[in-house]
């Protein structure tokens, strides 16, 4: 059970770490696929054990992802996710579900769906009062969301006040949920514009609609083009009923002057679903905007309400995702580069393609294996794989394609950077490596890079382009001498360091003596040596110098860790030069100050 228990408190920390990059910084640490496939070991655990439900977890509620800079808004009824279906065969058991549910009410007759776009944006709250725009608010942790008022009044289809009908009065009260994004065309203009600016772009239309509709400033946001269409009314006062259908009550935004999407379709039976998520297949590339799939809604109100919600979705709607977008392409080039530990990783070099509105020039791979499993060639026909996702990969190469005067990629033999001969790791793998350690300036700069990171020493300031100026300046070369930089060093070395910002940069290097011993672990970079690892060493050895003289028996009896890690382990504190960094990073005068583990 201790185990389980781990296991689930480990997916919660991975979930809500995701949750707040992407709500909040608008940028995506993972791939959707990884993330949907996390929540649903966990939903699976949950299932399995359900003492171990905990009350704030992410299959019951958003993290908390509300931040200072807005107003906090509550809203009259919670915003909520939806839950997703990957496929027909899931589609077809939600159908079931809601049928066998409605079956006194519906006189088991098919059901009447209406089913919508799933636009890639941000949901947003609006709320009108006496036909006129009072507040508006974002998801935030479906109870509680962010005042984006004064942003929304500068995004130009949502309207200030509604439209008066001939007969119709305006309601005293109208709360209507849609969604906020992006055009393709803008995103793709948006992000070359942060790109010539020398910033980091967003990683898709979703993130930039939600980072641009979330500025402090709304001038900012009205440069951004944003776009709006209502996908429902979650509260309403006035002197007329509202209609029982939802697809009823969408005409009557309509009416008001609300824009809806003009490919929502009323439609009988489930059959007639998965005709209309053929049809939207079949368009998406024309569409003007991004979407990752279909929303299907039960239509009639009454139904909706006795079929009610979950915390976290509703049960009456569901959202049928589009698979992983894919594209062929050419293979153009290819260079290998140096990872921390001596690894060569290829980088492909491909003819630029636009998956999910992203442009992808480079595939990166996980080791040289990959190339000899596909046995790649230059110009090869290779399928391309982006999930929605961040990372693209290769899935395929297209033999038929394949002509007589293409050549064949050949391994390198000597390291790209520092010319050693690469040796071939004796594990399963086989991998290349580039035996030279510190000697390779490759694996010195990562390795270096590595040591300062957030999970590891966590010397902030201390980025990439810091760490390249002060090897390629000799003033850094071990991992110590961090700690022997000082203030004129740093001055005369660093473009663009004043005195303030060196004394920022000193002051987290002091800052950062202040370590745990599984973080001091997890910098010194032993290979295959991970977060939990180090922590499992760091609990059993209790000081650094226990561990250094550790044997392999007591090593590979540890959680997490088998032979050949354990070998690795060993290996690593008897290499003398592993032994003499350690030894210089623990001297007194640098003054390490050890805290208790979390
Ligand atoms: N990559 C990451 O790190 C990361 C982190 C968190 C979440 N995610 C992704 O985000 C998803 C969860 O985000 P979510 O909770 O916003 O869910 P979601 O995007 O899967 O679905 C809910 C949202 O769909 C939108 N929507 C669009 N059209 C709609 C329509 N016609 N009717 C109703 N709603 C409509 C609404 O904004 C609603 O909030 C995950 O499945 C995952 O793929 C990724
Ligand atoms: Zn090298």
């Amino acid at each position: 059970m201790k185990i389980i228990e781990k296991r689930i408190k480990k997916l919660i920390k991975k979930l809500r770490q995701w949750e707040y990059a992407y709500y909040l910084k608008n940028e995506s640490e993972t791939s959707d696929e990884e993330y949907d496939k996390t929540l649903q070991e966990l939903r699976q655990l949950e299932f399995e054990y359900p003492c171990l439900i905990t009350e704030n977890s992410p299959t019951k509620f958003l993290g908390k992802i509300l931040e200072n800079n807005f107003r906090q808004v509550y809203h009259r009824a919670p915003m909520l996710s939806l839950n997703s279906v990957m496929n027909k065969s899931q589609l077809l058991l939600f159908n079931d579900r809601i049928e066998y549910k409605l079956r006194d009410n519906n006189q088991n007759k098919s059901i009447i769906y209406c089913c919508e776009l799933k636009i890639d944006g941000v949901a947003i709250s609006l709320l009108y009062k006496s036909g006129k725009l009072l507040k508006a608010a974002t998801r935030g942790d479906g109870k509680i969301g962010e005042d984006v008022t004064k942003n929304v009044r500068v995004v130009s289809s949502i309207p200030e006040c509604l439209r008066k009908n001939d007969g119709m009065q305006l309601p005293y009260l109208l709360e209507i949920r849609g969604e906020i994004f992006i055009s393709k065309l803008c995103f793709l203009k948006l992000n070359q514009k942060i790109l010539k600016s020398g910033n980091k772009p967003f990683s898709n239309a979703r993130n930039a609609a939600s980072g641009s509709l979330r500025q402090l400033n709304p001038n900012i946001t009205a440069s951004r083009s944003l776009m709006f269409y209502c996908y429902g009314i979650s509260y309403y006062v006035g002197a007329d009923e509202l209609p029982n259908s939802h697809w009823d009550r969408l005409q009557l935004c309509l009416k008001l002057g609300i824009p809806i999407n003009d490919h929502i379709q009323l439609v009988n039976g489930v059959d007639k679903v998965l005709k209309y998520y053929d049809h939207i297949t079949y368009i998406r590339s024309n569409l003007k905007y991004d979407i990752d799939g279909i929303v299907v809604k039960v239509d009639n109100c009454v139904f909706q309400k006795k079929l009610g919600y979950g915390t976290r979705a509703p049960h009456w709607a569901i959202a049928y995702k589009f698979p992983a977008e894919s594209k062929l392409t050419q293979l153009n080039d290819i260079i290998f580069k140096v990872g921390r530990t001596g690894l060569i990783t290829p980088i492909v070099y491909i003819k630029p393609i636009v998956i999910n509105n992203v442009v992808i020039k480079k595939v990166s791979m996980h080791n040289v294996n990959e190339i000899r499993r596909f046995n790649l060639m230059f110009g090869d026909t290779v399928l391309v794989q982006r999930s929605g996702d961040v990372i693209p990969k290769i899935v395929k190469v297209i033999l038929s394609k394949r002509t007589n005067d293409m050549k064949v990629i050949t391994l390198p033999q000597f390291c790209p950077v520092c010319g050693t001969l690469l040796i071939t790791s004796n594990c399963r793998s086989s991998v290349l490596r580039c035996p030279a350690k510190l000697i390779c300036l490759a694996q010195r700069k990562s390795m270096l890079k590595h040591f300062v990171s957030r999970k590891a020493m966590n010397i902030h300031g201390m980025g990439e382009k810091v760490i390249n100026q002060l090897v390629d300046k000799n003033l850094v070369f071990s991992p110590v001498d961090f700690f022997y930089l000082n203030r004129e060093n740093l001055l005369f070395n660093l473009d663009g360091y004043g005195v303030k910002s060196v004394e920022k940069l000193l002051r987290s290097i002091d800052l950062a003596k202040h370590t745990t011993l599984a973080n001091f672990i997890y910098a010194l970079g032993i290979p295959n040596v991970g977060e939990s690892v180090a922590n499992s060493l760091a609990v059993k050895y209790k000081t650094i110098e226990k561990l250094i003289s550790a044997d392999f028996q007591s090593l590979s009896t540890l959680q997490y860790v088998g032979d050949s890690i354990a070998f690795t382990i060993y290996s690593f504190f008897k290499d003398p030069i592993n032994l003499k960094n350690i030894k210089d990073l623990i001297n007194p005068d640098i003054g390490i100050r050890w805290i208790l583990n979390n």
